[in-house]
């Protein structure tokens, strides 16, 4: 395959997923060209080739389709290791790859948006930030086109409003599976209306998106100082108000500060409910990753992703982003979910945060390094192994925080002079025993987010 089509295919990708994970994933992969009508692509190992599998073989093929491919295949084939130098894409980001310019898509199929099949209200976390929202949303999805008409939602960036356009279109088709539920950015409405003009096809354009029940139109901010555009526009309106059809509008600011918008537009959009979105509070960003590793089936200690909320506070695609980073990283480089990889994971993107090692982060280090439940070490076993992973905790422990003897003897359920016998003890076979002086020095710089830095080197 041409690196020209390539770079088409990678711009379709990017449009379709976060920044963060088109770093993370794609920056890294490899044309190497059709074999036997199948594109393949060098990924850097096999957990990278299963991923691909499982996460975005669909999302290939639908790019490939967008190129006009009839029956996309695409496979995914180990590079060997020399080419495989890089545990994570070179950070900061090249710039993006401009695709080469295409002859004008055919009118009505090139621009036509089907709902994002996870954007549904069940996986939406409610908070205080969204919740006027998301009951507008739930509001009309029960009585289209009486509850509220039109819905008016706006917020910033990667809040959610998409998402909740989409929940409303979901329900709606889920009760009424004949209904018609048309989603268009107000950047298509446009490109279809310029197509139509062109060809000479304003009767199928009105037909189109006057004969359906819900319409759903994102960043409607875009019509300002597009008069040709507003003006149908504003016949669609009408034409779908009169006929009691829901209309759902999102823009990333209420309507009387879009410039230079028809004051009749403008009035017609205050008609309704016009509610925004605010950025997430800490908890609800907290709830959001949880829900978000739980649909992956992603194993990742709660304060993993305290750390990574902390660290994200405004975006919530930037979120998902951050934690698919972090999940790579671990996988990459085959090291344990910690707080001090998480940062380390985040360090290139967002600025480096300063981790405070908890008494909780070593255990699980320490259990994962001795290939034992962490409970096990807490508890009151005496079986040689056991005693040495505890008293490499309570060691390590004493050396990374600034917890007391008495505290790390109370989360071991011991008392501190159990924990000051643990650390001579530690201290003594420290240079005799060369196995324990290993496993010691991976896991302070591991719990030091060092580890990497020196397998790199
Ligand atoms: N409350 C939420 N619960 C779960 N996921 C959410 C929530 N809000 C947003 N998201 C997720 O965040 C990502 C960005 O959301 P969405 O695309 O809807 O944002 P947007 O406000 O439409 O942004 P833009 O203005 O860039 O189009 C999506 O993956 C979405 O599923």
């Amino acid at each position: 395959m041409s690196q020209e089509i390539w770079s088409d295919v990678l711009g379709y990708v990017r449009k379709n997923i976060t920044e963060v994970e088109y770093h993370t994933w794609f920056a890294p992969v490899k044309n190497l060209g059709v074999q036997d009508g199948s594109l393949v692509l060098g990924v850097r190992n096999s957990f990278a080739q299963e991923w691909f599998r499982k996460n975005y073989l669909k999302l290939l093929e639908d790019a490939l389709r967008s190129l006009g491919a009839q029956d996309p295949q695409v496979s995914f084939q180990v590079l060997p290791a020399a080419q495989d130098a890089l545990l994570l894409p070179s950070d900061p980001p090249p710039p993006p790859s401009v695709p080469a310019p295409r002859a004008p898509a055919p009118i009505f199929t090139e621009n036509r948006k089907v709902l994002n099949p996870k954007y549904t209200f069940e996986n939406f976390v409610v908070g205080p930030n969204n919740n006027l929202a998301h009951a507008a949303a739930l509001a009309v999805a029960e009585s289209p086109g009486k509850a509220y008409n039109p819905l008016f939602i706006y917020g910033d960036v990667g809040l959610g409003k998409t998402h909740l356009m989409h929940a409303v279109g979901h329900y709606m088709l889920e009760r009424f599976p004949g209904k018609r539920v048309e989603y268009v950015s107000t950047e298509s409405f446009t490109n279809d209306l310029i197509n139509a003009i062109r060809d000479d096809k304003m009767t199928q354009f009105r037909n189109r998106y006057r004969s359906v029940d819900l319409l759903l139109v994102d960043d409607i901010q875009f019509l300002a100082g597009k008069e040709r555009t507003q003006e149908e526009f504003f016949h669609t309106f009408n034409a779908l108000y009169e006929n009691h059809k829901q209309i759902i509008l999102s823009s990333d600011r209420p309507p009387k500060d879009i410039q230079t918008l028809e004051g009749r537009l403008r009035s017609r959009f205050e008609w309704g409910l016009i509610t925004d979105i605010q950025s997430p509070e800490y908890e609800t960003r907290v709830a959001i990753l949880k829900m978000n590793a739980e649909h992956n089936r992603i194993d990742i200690p709660q304060e993993v992703l305290e750390l990574i909320a902390r660290q994200v506070t405004s975006n919530i695609r930037e979120l998902e982003g951050a934690l698919m980073r972090v999940v790579a990283f671990s996988s990459l480089n085959n090291v344990p979910f910690s707080r001090a990889v998480a940062a380390k994971a985040l360090s290139n993107v967002f600025a480096p945060q300063e981790v405070k090692v908890e008494m909780m982060d070593v255990l699980r280090q320490v259990a994962a390094q001795f290939n034992m439940p962490p409970d096990v070490i807490r508890g009151s076993g005496r079986v040689r192994e056991v005693v040495q992973a505890r008293q490499v905790a309570q060691y390590l422990i004493r050396e990374l925080t600034d917890h007391s003897l008495p505290e790390i003897g109370q989360f071991f359920g011991r008392d501190h002079s159990t924990v000051m016998h643990a650390i001579s003890k530690v201290s003594e076979q420290m240079g005799k025993d060369s196995e324990l002086t290993a496993a010691v020095e991976l896991l302070r710089r591991r719990m030091k987010g060092q580890e990497d830095e020196d397998s790199d080197a």
